[in-house]
């Protein structure tokens, strides 16, 4: 382990007893100086433990691991996904006007080409000019899965105030249930089938297009008219029998998880229409101009990056609840799992090595208020702290219930406080004392309300979740994770973890249909055996 490494973990432990509090009391001007904006963003990190010697090592840490370099590199296409052989330029497909280029090759010319036909299949679908075989398309169904379904799901839901197109739906699990409840209901006549995988092989993905074309093979003429890809696969759509005008492609430099601002995207396009999702690609852009430009310490990704890395590899929080106060943003805490978790949960550094450092925390959460009234508890009083990620936008969309949102924005204030501030014995036993309790029984009554407080969390506040926002929202995620990856030493890109359980179930399909399947363990084919017995 390198120096400074070290010399943040002997800063912690020198914090010792220490609370967020103190800090607070030793330096009035906390509140505004840990205290953020760019770009009309807020990002409070005042209530955590990083005092000014932390941040200036923290921001050692990120200078020393070559943060700038490495965020060039990857602007500029270099290959740094160097499992894969890949550029990592996701950026790109929110930088229309750009000049970027992959092995000396320009490439945005096929990225507008692209993003131009998608707007005009989108103004086409939406205005009626393409219609299905039963009339004007009333229904998408978005068929993909992780990289492919949770980005454009998230997004679709929290533009709900600007969707004025047809209705979108998501199906990815490989479990019939999704399909049978997306598609009951659902005229195929007057329904768009897209389907979403950039491979197009995955095998959910894959079973569940095929189930829906022979859905819309029972009653329409023509299927195959009636549905749209997005892949980077384009032999494979061509086999699977959908017309190029309606194959939307992207390269191998656009990762899963990083893919909604291109194709990937156009279940979206079609809820909100092209101009709203150009605001969408523009917010993403202003993100990354900011993450380029801005200084390390005035730098949000950067900084979102350096609390997770000193909740999680110095002060050892093994998870972050990311709870937006945003019932918009629901899924946003699932997509931010696949985000995070699948880039940074490695075990290994670039060059094969063993970390010598924990890699990604779990990544969970859920909007509030909800939360409030299932796990806060375990939040405020657990024994393990769980740093909290608070996001609020200042504004709603509904005007007429103003008094909604700023109940919504005090419950949101008030979590942060009411985790750094606690409650004391003290307090807890005058509390007691007030009800009439005495002696043993006041004692142990005041115990079980006392919160232990001191518990980090940091605030992101936004004005309105505009396209424009989202797009700033989860450019500034994927900054992060690109961020905490190189502080890390890990490939933020690949995902080889995914791969093993994928094998093996194609290895155990046969042993649950009954065939010859040499080679699992006991435990397993046991399970098989119990399988097939129950299902008679
Ligand atoms: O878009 P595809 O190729 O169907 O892949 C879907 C998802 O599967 C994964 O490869 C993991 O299995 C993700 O990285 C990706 O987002």
């Amino acid at each position: 382990m390198n120096d400074i490494w070290t010399r943040l973990k002997t800063h912690r432990d020198a914090q010792g007893e220490g609370r967020i509090s103190d800090l607070f009391d030793a330096d009035p001007a906390r509140a505004t100086a840990f205290c953020t904006e760019a770009g009309g963003l807020v990002f409070d990190w005042s209530k955590t433990m990083i005092d000014a010697g932390a941040r200036d090592l923290l921001i050692e840490l990120a200078q020393g691991a070559q943060v700038e370099a490495r965020r060039e590199a990857m602007f500029s296409g270099e290959k740094i996904n160097d499992t894969e052989g890949r550029a990592v330029l996701h950026t790109a497909l929110r930088n229309l006007d750009g000049d970027v280029r992959v092995d000396g090759q320009e490439v945005m010319s096929g990225v507008r080409e692209t993003h131009e036909r998608m707007k005009a299949f989108a103004r086409d679908v939406r205005s009626g000019a393409y219609q299905g075989q039963g009339g004007r398309i009333t229904d998408v169904v978005n068929i993909g899965i992780g990289g492919s379904d949770l980005g454009p799901y998230m997004a679709t839901l929290a533009l709900a105030p600007y969707h004025d197109g047809p209705r979108t739906h998501f199906v990815s699990n490989v479990d019939g249930a999704d399909i049978a409840d997306t598609l009951k209901g659902l005229d195929p006549a007057t329904t768009l089938v897209i389907v979403a995988s950039k491979t197009f092989t995955t095998i959910e993905t894959m079973t569940n297009a095929r189930t829906a074309r022979d859905w819309m093979a029972a009653t329409v003429a023509e299927p195959a008219a009636q549905f749209a890809a997005l892949s980077s696969a384009l032999d494979k759509t061509a086999d699977f029998g959908i017309d190029a005008s309606r194959v939307f492609g992207f390269e191998d430099w656009v990762g899963g998880r990083y893919s909604v601002w291109g194709p990937i995207g156009l279940s979206v396009m079609l809820a909100v229409g092209a101009d709203r999702f150009d605001e969408f690609l523009a917010g993403g852009a202003a993100m990354d101009a900011h993450f380029r430009t801005a200084p390390l310490e005035r730098n949000l990704p950067v900084l979102l990056a350096l609390t997770g890395i000193w909740h999680h590899q110095i002060c050892g929080y093994p998870t972050r609840a990311v709870l937006p106060y945003d019932n918009r943003l629901l899924r946003l805490p699932a997509y931010l799992q696949q985000l995070e978790m699948e880039s940074n949960g490695k075990r290994v550094a670039m060059d094969g090595s063993d970390l010598t450092l924990p890699s990604g925390p779990v990544v969970w959460g859920e909007p509030g208020t909800n939360g409030q009234h299932a796990f806060y508890q375990l939040i405020h009083q657990g024994t393990m702290p769980v740093p909290c990620e608070f996001i609020l936008a200042v504004r709603g969309h509904e005007d007429e219930l103003a008094h909604h949102h700023i109940l919504l924005a005090a419950n949101c204030l008030a979590q942060s406080e009411a985790l750094m501030r606690g409650r004391s014995l003290d307090e807890a036993r005058a509390l007691m004392a007030a009800r009439g309790l005495e002696g043993a029984e006041l004692d142990r009554q005041a115990r079980h309300r006392v919160f232990p407080g001191n518990r980090p969390s940091t605030t992101l506040l936004i004005g309105q979740l505009t396209p424009f926002a989202l797009g700033q929202i989860v450019a500034l995620y994927e900054h992060r994770v690109f961020v905490e990856g190189v502080i890390l030493g890990i490939n933020s890109f690949d995902q080889w973890g995914v791969e093993l359980g994928k094998e093996l179930a194609l290895k155990v399909e046969p042993l649950l249909n009954g065939q010859a399947a040499p080679g699992h363990d006991a435990s397993t084919e046991n399970l098989a055996s119990r399988f097939r017995q129950m299902r008679g």
